[in-house]
């Protein structure tokens, strides 16, 4: 089947050579075709071998995932971040020859990326290898939805390129994604595991929960960091593999930068748009999972009726409310919450339903509602301004939205918690949780200790 289109590749190279324009030096031209079934794990693992960039995203609930590899055209800003990358997108869509019969979300040109949680906030060398925002187009990506799988190829082409010559190294890039990666053996040990600053943080919270009475603030999320060491380099593809196995109700996701990996399987769902269908997502308010059965069903009934997680979670339904009223018709919001179950957490869940705006985009919505109060506070200012001062950890891209879009109307983003940055034989993990008037410092404590679970049972440590 990859042979038979090959020649087709061949002659759409030839054609968009043939008609460049004489005013442009090189033109970027995305290619899609239908592939046998491939997993994308493996295909995120054989794509090491090409020694580029990748990016990884899987939503475990809809079976649908994009690996990127490369980077053949990027968009980082440190300014006016959502509006440089919104207008620099809008240009490339402009500019760019696209072949793509199929049309399905997440196949021709393609871009995925991330951005801090807060680009005022003064970066540590923790996150030095990534940029405030970034998004890439990479060279080459894989998309499965279900049981259909789309290979994407993004190249820039040049008058005085020979299609047959850049046919050679598509197919050359293609036999090492598409061939099956020797596995490497034995798993990193983690060898020490050290909880940062633990007095510290409760003190913040405590602090938290005086500034809220004086101040008249709601909520402040606090968020602290479990730092890992190993005994060699940390395997990325494993860790993907396991989070997808273990987190179902989860995006699971990688951006690799330089020496640096962050990696997560976020249950968030910031927005997702299909055309101008949009879903968004209500999560906080949290419990751990019962030991049987019975304790489950208790432990979700005492969640749904508990005040203090009911106003926290309350305070996500008011903010996505009134954001997504300025963007869309038909905001749908259920009155109560249900409970959302993962593998170690429970967490009260809205859905949210709207219809997006003639005019505008994803972009419009993910500036809007982020932080949303399940990450920042209420009111917004204050608490980014309480957290800016007073956490001492460098968020970088924990609790920012990353996620993907395509030149079709279609994107997702989720907000990037339960994560860890990986960087060779380290990994940095984040957890936080929402402080209101009736926080108990050890609690939340306890609370963010069970958040590292996803992340800290992969990496070979103990929930
Ligand atoms: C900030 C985190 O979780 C948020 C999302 C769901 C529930 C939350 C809570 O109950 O506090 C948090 O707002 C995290 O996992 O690091």
């Amino acid at each position: 089947m990859i042979g038979v289109q090959d020649q087709q590749v061949e002659e759409l190279l030839r054609d968009a050579i043939h008609q460049m324009p004489l005013t442009k030096e090189a033109q970027l031209v995305s290619i899609t075709k239908q592939v046998e079934p491939k997993d994308p794990v493996l295909f995120f693992a054989a794509a090491a071998r090409l020694n580029k960039e990748r990016c990884f995203w899987t939503s475990t609930k809809d079976s649908f995932s994009i690996v990127g590899v490369g980077n053949i055209f990027e968009i980082s800003a440190n300014q006016d971040r959502f509006q440089y990358t919104e207008t620099t997108w809008k240009k490339l869509l402009g500019d760019v020859r696209i072949y793509n019969p199929f049309q399905a979300p997440g196949t021709g040109l393609v871009s995925l990326g991330g951005l801090d949680f807060d680009p005022q906030k003064p970066r540590t060398e923790l996150w030095a290898d990534f940029p405030r925002v970034k998004f890439t187009v990479p060279e080459y990506m894989l998309t499965k939805n279900m049981d259909d799988v789309y290979f994407t190829i993004n190249l820039k082409i040049r008058r005085d390129d020979h299609p047959i010559q850049l046919m050679k190294a598509i197919e050359a890039a293609e036999r090492i994604l598409f061939q099956a990666s020797k596995e490497q053996h034995g798993t990193p040990r983690l060898v020490n595991s050290k909880v940062i600053a633990p007095e510290q943080w409760k003190q913040t919270v405590q602090k938290a929960k005086q500034e809220i009475q004086q101040k008249q603030m709601d909520k402040i999320v606090l968020a602290r960091e479990l730092r890992l060491q190993f005994n060699k380099q940390v395997n990325i593809s494993h860790i993907l593999g396991d989070l997808i196995k273990k987190q179902s109700n989860s995006y699971v996701f990688a951006f690799e930068q330089n020496n640096s990996c962050f990696v997560g399987a976020t249950p968030e769902r910031l927005v997702k748009v299909d055309k101008q269908e949009l879903l968004s997502t209500c999560l906080a308010g949290t419990a751990p999972r019962g030991k049987t059965e019975v304790e489950d069903q208790q432990i979700a009934d005492n969640l749904l009726h508990d005040q203090k997680n009911r106003e926290e979670h309350d305070f996500v339904v008011q903010m996505i409310k009134q954001g997504l009223n300025k963007y869309c018709t038909d905001v749908h919001i259920p009155d109560t919450p249900v409970v959302y179950p993962l593998k170690n957490l429970q967490h009260l869940y809205t859905p949210v339903t709207g219809r997006l705006k003639d005019g505008y985009t994803i972009f419009n919505v993910v500036k809007e509602l982020h932080p949303t109060p399940a990450l920042g506070g209420v009111p917004r200012d204050l608490s980014m301004t309480f957290i800016r001062d007073y956490e001492r950890l460098d968020r970088g891209w924990y609790g920012a939205p990353v996620g993907w879009l395509d030149s079709n109307d279609h994107g997702e983003f989720a907000v990037a918690i339960r994560s860890a940055l990986i960087q060779e034989d380290e990994a940095s993990l984040f957890a936080g949780c929402g402080i209101v008037k009736d926080s108990n410092p050890e609690e939340e404590f306890e609370e963010t200790r069970i958040k590292f679970s996803p992340m800290l049972t992969v990496l070979g440590g103990q929930a």
